[in-house]
């Protein structure tokens, strides 16, 4: 039997079945269902929900009125009666009247993966910074599904679906839900004020910033604890990291870099939280050379490594100098390790192995370090020669008749960022 009032259910672990529908636009994304459906399951698990059953059905275009066809409704009502199931998750969003109508119709509580993801991080949200952003994300994806009294907005009780915006605040209308948006925005702009601050702040000290980036639980936040003894929460879940935590990591040679742990990406990210995350996302923006964790183990890693180069780009960081870490080596077969990119930029790594560490502080220095480059600039260019002087570490410095030849130490990103007006002093060595 299902259980047929929610309130019973406070003390009670979710039992859910899973539901993905494969349309025809779906199969355009070329994002395979089956792995977005195990990744579902892992979703499901790390909010604390038993998986009960998964059901698919392929059809060209979503039911307006149940997203799934009738006959799948009544399929799955079956198998919620049979299994004892009281939840059914969706992997793809669902509509406002959707919800309510699939709710009417089997009086379980409905659930789509932007909820489930939305769900998780309010679990885990512990800044206010954190907190501020999942509510906005959760105000904004629940806006537009507010008409009439749905009962997905007046759930009491435990479970997902129930974490964040309290009771209190959904018994309100809509005016109520957009003044709320307006304070917590107001209210983030504060928080992003003080965050551009203290990153001016650690620009004008000079420090250089190294952000780890890459799919949630490819493990970014082992790699800083191991690299720094940073005390990070560390998890084989989904999203155990939200906000980003910042440590010292010191390179051979003495040299000193901020490395800085962000929140993992996954694909289908909601529109809404990635907005709201802006704020701590700009980390990345910030950096001056990107570290993109891989799981290499993960048998979706090719699609995983797409979502963060989409993700960065929409940041505006995909030009970012990059390394890519293919952790959890000690996880792969040898024929997995062997279809791994290599060369310049690419490193194959287990976080719990030693060399390995040292290997990554090793090519940090190398990509911060840069090459040195020999300038030729005219004696009345003076302008040139001071540039030269800030951006880069002057090694030398000779004159030649009226000409002065620089030798001078400069990473990749200043040079490309200077070339337009330094290439055509470079010598040739
Ligand atoms: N075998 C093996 N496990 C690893 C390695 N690196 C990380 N892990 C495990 O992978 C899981 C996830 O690690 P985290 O460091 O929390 O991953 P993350 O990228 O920070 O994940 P989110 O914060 O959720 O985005 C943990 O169980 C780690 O112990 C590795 O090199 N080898
Ligand atoms: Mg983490």
């Amino acid at each position: 039997m299902a259980i047929t009032t929610h309130d019973t259910e406070t003390e009670m672990q979710d039992r859910a079945i899973l539901v993905s529908l494969v349309t025809d636009k779906i199969k355009r994304t070329g994002i395979d269902p089956e792995l977005s459906l195990q990744e579902l399951v892992q979703l499901a698990e790390t909010a604390g929900v038993e998986v009960l059953d998964v059901l698919r059905q392929n059809k060209e275009t979503p039911d307006s009125r149940w997203f799934i066809g009738k006959g799948k409704v009544e399929e799955l009502r079956m198998a919620a009666d049979g299994l004892g199931a009281n939840t059914a998750i969706f992997d793809q969003e669902l509509s406002g009247a959707q919800v309510r109508n699939l709710e009417e119709a089997l009086d379980l509580k409905i659930i789509d993966r932007t909820q489930l993801i939305l769900d998780i991080f309010a679990g885990r949200a512990k800044t206010r910074e954190g907190i501020i952003q999942v509510e906005l994300a959760q105000l904004s994806y629940l806006l537009p599904r507010l008409s009439g009294q749905g009962k997905n907005l007046s759930r009491q009780g435990g479970g997902i679906g129930t974490r964040g915006p309290g009771e209190s605040k959904l018994e309100t209308d809509r005016r109520h839900i957009r003044d709320r948006i307006t304070e917590l925005k107001r209210h983030l702009d504060e928080v992003v004020k003080t965050r551009g601050l203290h990153r001016e702040n650690r620009r004008k000290s000079g420090a250089v910033q190294v952000a780890l980036v890459g799919y949630t639980n490819a493990g970014k936040s082992t790699l800083l604890k191991q690299l720094t003894d940073a005390d990070v929460y560390i998890e084989n879940q989904l999203f155990a990291t939200l906000d980003p935590t910042s440590r010292v990591l010191q390179l051979p040679g003495g040299k000193e870099v901020v490395l800085t742990d962000t929140v993992g990406f996954i694909q289908n990210l909601p529109h809404d939280l990635v907005a709201s995350f802006r704020a701590t996302l700009e980390e990345v923006n910030e950096a001056n050379l990107v570290l993109h964790v891989v799981d290499a183990s993960s048998p979706m890693r090719e699609e995983q490594m797409q979502v963060v180069q989409t993700i960065l780009q929409d940041l505006g960081a995909a030009g970012k100098p990059q390394i890519v870490l293919f952790n959890k080596s000690d996880l792969c077969q040898p024929e997995q390790l062997e279809m791994l990119p290599t060369g310049e930029g690419f490193l194959k790594i287990s976080a719990f192995n030693e060399d390995d560490l040292s290997r990554i502080t090793e090519i940090i220095s190398d990509q911060l370090a840069g090459d040195t480059l020999i300038f030729r600039i005219p004696g009345d260019r003076g302008d040139l020669s001071s540039l030269l002087y800030r951006v880069g570490e002057v090694l030398e410095q000779n004159y030649d008749g009226s000409d002065v030849l620089y030798n001078v130490r400069l990473n990749k990103e200043d040079y490309d960022k200077w070339s337009y007006k330094l290439a055509e002093f470079v010598e040739p060595q």
